[in-house]
């Protein structure tokens, strides 16, 4: 039978170069079509978690499985193929190219122009505002757009799993309530979601489980709904105590 959990962090210690470790035996599950996200204070080592989950960075020691298989230490290409797609920090758009040639750029590792086809059909249905600016100059779109965009690039590779850092990063609230809704309709079209968040909150009201970083290591985790009502991330992370 078929497990429920897709991607695994096991023991994962991780740095740069010859400074101190960033990551410090850190283990996480994602399981299928679920929304993990991860919150911390800053430098918890939140974005280095989703760096070696999808091979930009290799591991010191532990081990990273897709669907079971040991995918630790490979290429990102080769993990975008498996089924495991990045959309990273910050804005990605290529500003001079039109929606649909940055969308396109996602379906590189796809040699089959029906399946492409297929795949923008989909992306367009869950993100209607791609299909309605598609011939438009990217650098044009509003933020909150242009990450909506990252997403159907992502999306087009058809991944199993897909690790966002920060969308929310510089989006108004409404902009912000949008995209955490697009995330949302991603995992309920059967992607899995890891996510990185500031607004731990937010986060936690969309995710279905919550893990709290801390000194490289997975400090608390449970369902996202439990962690809204703890206390200590109530001091912490949540703007005050959890009522
Ligand atoms: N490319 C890099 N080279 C060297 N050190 C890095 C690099 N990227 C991150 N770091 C360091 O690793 C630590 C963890 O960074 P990381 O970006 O993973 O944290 P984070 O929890 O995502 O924080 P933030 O919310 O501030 O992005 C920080 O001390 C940071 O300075």
């Amino acid at each position: 039978m078929e497990s429920d959990l897709l991607l695994e962090l096991k023991d994962v210690e991780a740095g740069y170069g010859k400074a101190a470790l960033v990551l410090r035996g850190l283990s996480i599950e994602v399981a299928r079509s679920s929304i993990v996200c991860l919150v911390g204070p800053n430098g918890a080592g939140k974005s280095t978690v989703l760096k070696v989950a999808s091979g930009l960075l290799r591991p010191r020691s532990g081990q990273v499985l897709l669907n079971g298989e040991d995918i630790t230490g490979r290429s990102p290409q080769d993990l975008l193929r498996q089924g495991l797609a990045h959309v990273l920090q910050g804005h990605s758009v290529f500003r001079e190219m039109t929606v649909a040639e940055n969308v396109r750029l996602g379906g590189y590792t796809v040699r089959d122009q029906a399946t492409i086809s297929e795949r923008i059909g989909l992306v367009q249905d869950l993100f209607p505002v791609v299909g309605e600016r598609w011939d438009a100059m990217a650098g044009l779109l509003s933020g909150g757009q242009q990450k909506q965009v990252e997403f159907a690039r992502a999306l087009i590779a058809s991944p199993q799993v897909i690790l966002l850092d920060e969308p929310s990063m510089g989006l108004d609230p409404k902009t912000t309530a949008t995209v955490f809704e697009q995330i949302v309709r991603m995992r309920d079209a059967g992607v899995a979601v890891l996510l990185v968040e500031q607004n731990a909150r937010r986060a936690l009201e969309t995710a279905d489980v919550g893990c709290v970083l801390d000194l490289g290591r997975v400090h608390i985790s449970g369902p996202a709904t439990d962690l809204l009502g703890d206390s200590r991330l109530g001091d912490l992370y949540l703007g005050g105590r959890a009522r």
